[in-house]
C-alpha cells in the first residue's frame, strides 16, 4: 500500500470534515449517547476493522471515543486509513 502525498490526504480529508490530520495519523473523536453505546460502536468498528484487517487506536473515556488511524506496515498515511474513517463515520452516525 503506497503512502499518500500531502496534496492526496487534503484532497481526502474534504469529505471527511470529522478528521484532523496529525502528522502521520488522522484523529477524530465520538461522544456516545453513554457508556454502553460507546462500546456498541468499538464492537462495530472492530468488525468493519476484521473485514479491512486495518485497525484503528481506541482511546476508550467513559462516552467519548479517541480514534486515531495510521497505516503501520506503510509508516504513515495510506487509502486502507480513509476507507476506514468513512466506515467509522456511518458507524458513528448509526448509533447517534
Ligand atoms: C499482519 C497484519 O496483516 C498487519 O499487521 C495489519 C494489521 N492491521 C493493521 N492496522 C493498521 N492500522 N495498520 C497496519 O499496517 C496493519 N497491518
Amino acid at each position: 500500500m503506497n503512502l499518500l502525498d500531502d496534496s492526496a490526504v487534503d484532497d481526502r480529508l474534504t469529505g471527511l470534515p470529522e478528521w484532523r490530520r496529525e502528522g502521520d495519523e488522522i484523529r477524530r473523536k465520538i461522544i456516545a449517547a453513554d457508556f454502553p453505546t460507546a462500546i456498541r460502536i468499538v464492537d462495530e468498528i472492530a468488525v468493519e476493522a476484521e473485514k479491512l484487517n486495518h485497525h484503528p487506536d481506541i482511546d476508550i473515556r467513559w462516552r467519548t471515543l479517541h480514534l486515531a488511524l495510521s497505516t503501520h506496515d506503510a509508516g504513515g498515511l495510506t487509502e486502507m486509513d480513509f476507507t476506514l474513517a468513512a466506515r467509522i463515520d456511518e458507524i458513528a452516525a448509526a448509533n447517534a
